[in-house]
Order: structure tokens, then C-alpha cells, then sequence
């Protein structure tokens, strides 16, 4: 029976936008997309019909009224209406549009015919459900941090360049694969990615395909650092990890337990006033905090083994 989904359109200030994306995701949507309307930002988003009652969607609309409220800024509107499974893969298509992230990285959605004219290097996406449109703040905090990582090698030094390609990371809680996928065609030789959630797993092979990448540069599985854990075949030089702070904290011993003395680590989906107690653990993990890289109320740890 095809399934039917209930799409949200949020008209909001730009100030609570990164507020919105959360609620949104707390509530189980997928497939978001922005675009601005005039001074405002329209926000969609996709949800189960089987998960929501129009109960919830009322209180999500409270919600998001007193969220606008504690930033003192104009109150949002939040429309919904059912649509089936057809119309859904279709419908928050229209609102993706390519995006241009840090100096060196272009996101192009995957129906989107590539463009020609870009020195940048192409990223095709079809996230489906899975999280990592590169919309995100996190998320393209995370992938300026990896354009840095992989630019502050001079291309001139061939020893040191060959360096750079041997580059090995672990992405976890991958949700597209766009930070694998970013990795790669940065420089790095090969990504192994995990994430919880099935969809994201099936989104990040299919997304791996589209990216033209070798099964074997990308390796993907269904789990958290456990998993991972058992798919590193040896210490990697890299962790990029774009999940909420409480679970970073939490798999943070996992995580290090598979890095080398050398190895750094970009820890993203930490609210700024997060991050000391974030940094505390890292610390505690024997990780230094090399730079914090903040957009909106969101920050994005940079950061090396001691
Ligand atoms: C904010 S999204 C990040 C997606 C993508 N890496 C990006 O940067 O846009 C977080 C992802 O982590 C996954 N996740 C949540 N908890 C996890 C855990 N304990 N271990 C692994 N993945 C997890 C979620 O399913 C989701 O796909």
C-alpha cells in the first residue's frame, strides 16, 4: 500500500532557522529543504503520516511560537497537508537547489544536470530520507573543516601529497554520506561510514554510486562505533562525527580507541554553550582542542590527539 506522508511548510524568521531544523528532526521529519522568501526562509519538511497526529502537528506549532518567542522575533506559520508517497519524493526536490560550500565543494542534487563552468569539485546527492543536504549549519561546518584538512598540505611537496592520499577517515553518523563523499574527493584514499539508521545507510551507498566512487573506497555499515570498531581494518587518521553532543560524549571513548597518535577528529552538532563540556571529555579522552568553528547558535570542533 503506498504510503502517505504529511508535508510541513514553516515560514519563519532567519533567526530561528537552525531552531526550526531541530525541532523538525527531534519530530522525526525527513527530506528538509530551505529557500528565503523575501526576509523570510520557508522551511519544509516530510514526516510519516503513521507518525503524527494532527494533535502533534498542533503542538509542534506551539512549539515553534514559543521558540520565535524566546528570540524575540516574529511568530512562524506552520502549515501541513497529506500528500502520498509519489508526490513526497518528488515535492521537497523542487525546493533543493546546488549549493556552493567553503572555497573548494559544490553540492548538486543528483537530478540537477552537473555544471560545467566550476573549478569545484561536484558532490551529486540524493539524500532520500537521510540527513546531510549540506543545509545544515553542522554539516557545512564539518565540510569547510575537511576542505581545511585537506588543503593545508601545499600541492608542491610530491612526498607530502602522497601523504594527504593515503588519508584514511571514519565517519560516524554518516546519514547521506555527504562527509565521506566530501572526504574523498577532497583527497582522502578511502572512508568507512556508519550510521544507526537504514535509511542513511542505503542513502550513503546509493550516493556513494552516484559520486562514481569504488565500493572499496567507501565502506558502509548499519551501526554506531561498535560497528565501526569491527570495520576499521587498522587505526584511521580521521573521524569526522556530525551527531547531537550527549551522543558524541557517549561514543567518544569507541571512537578513540580506533585513532592513531597522529589522527585529528572534526566533532560537529554541538550548541555553542555545549561545547565546554564537550571539550572536557575530549580532554579527558586525551584529544586537544586545536579550534572551535561556530555558525549560528552551532560549533564545530576541529581537534588532535595529544
Ligand atoms: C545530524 S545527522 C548527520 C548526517 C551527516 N553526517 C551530515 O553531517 O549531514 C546525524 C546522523 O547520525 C545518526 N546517528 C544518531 N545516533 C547515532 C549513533 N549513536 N551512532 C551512529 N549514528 C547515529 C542519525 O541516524 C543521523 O543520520
Amino acid at each position: 500500500m503506498a504510503k502517505t506522508w504529511w508535508e510541513l511548510q514553516i515560514l519563519c524568521s532567519p533567526e530561528i532557522e537552525d531552531s526550526v531544523y531541530w525541532r523538525l528532526d527531534e519530530f522525526g521529519c525527513r527530506g528538509t529543504a530551505s529557500q528565503k522568501k523575501g526576509n523570510l526562509v520557508s522551511v519544509q519538511a516530510y514526516l510519516p503520516q503513521s507518525q503524527a497526529h494532527l494533535l502533534d502537528l498542533a503542538a509542534l506549532s506551539l512549539w515553534l511560537r514559543q521558540d520565535a518567542l524566546c528570540f524575540e522575533t516574529s511568530l512562524p506559520s506552520l502549515q501541513w497537508k497529506l500528500i502520498d508517497e509519489e508526490d513526497w519524493s518528488s515535492s521537497w526536490k523542487q525546493h533543493w537547489e546546488p549549493q556552493e560550500i567553503g572555497d573548494r565543494i559544490l553540492i548538486n542534487p543528483s537530478w540537477i544536470q552537473v555544471p560545467e563552468n566550476t573549478e569545484r569539485k561536484i558532490l551529486q546527492l540524493d539524500p532520500g530520507s537521510a540527513f546531510g543536504t549540506g543545509a545544515h549549519a553542522t554539516t557545512q561546518l564539518c565540510l569547510e573543516s575537511l576542505e581545511m584538512r585537506f588543503s593545508d598540505i601545499p600541492e608542491f611537496f610530491v612526498s607530502s601529497q602522497e601523504k594527504k592520499n593515503d588519508v584514511v577517515i571514519a565517519d560516524i553518523g554518516c546519514g547521506s554520506g555527504i562527509l565521506s563523499i566530501g572526504a574523498l574527493l577532497l583527497g582522502a584514499a578511502k572512508a568507512y561510514a556508519v550510521d544507526t539508521d537504514s535509511l542513511a545507510v542505503s542513502s550513503t551507498v546509493e550516493n556513494r554510486d552516484i559520486n562514481g566512487l569504488a565500493p572499496e573506497r567507501l565502506k558502509v555499515a548499519q551501526g554506531s562505533v561498535e560497528v565501526m570498531q569491527q570495520l576499521v581494518t587498522e587505526p584511521v587518521d580521521g573521524i569526522v562525527c556530525n551527531i547531537l553532543a550527549d551522543i558524541i560524549m557517549e561514543i567518544l571513548p569507541g571512537m578513540s580507541a580506533i585513532v592513531k597518535p597522529t589522527s585529528w577528529g572534526i566533532f560537529s552538532g554541538i550548541l555553542l554553550e555545549q561545547s565546554n563540556a564537550v571539550t572536557d571529555v575530549l580532554e579527558k579522552n586525551g584529544w586537544v582542542v586545536a579550534t572551535l568553528w561556530k555558525r549560528k547558535e552551532w560549533c564545530c570542533l576541529n581537534v588532535r590527539r595529544q
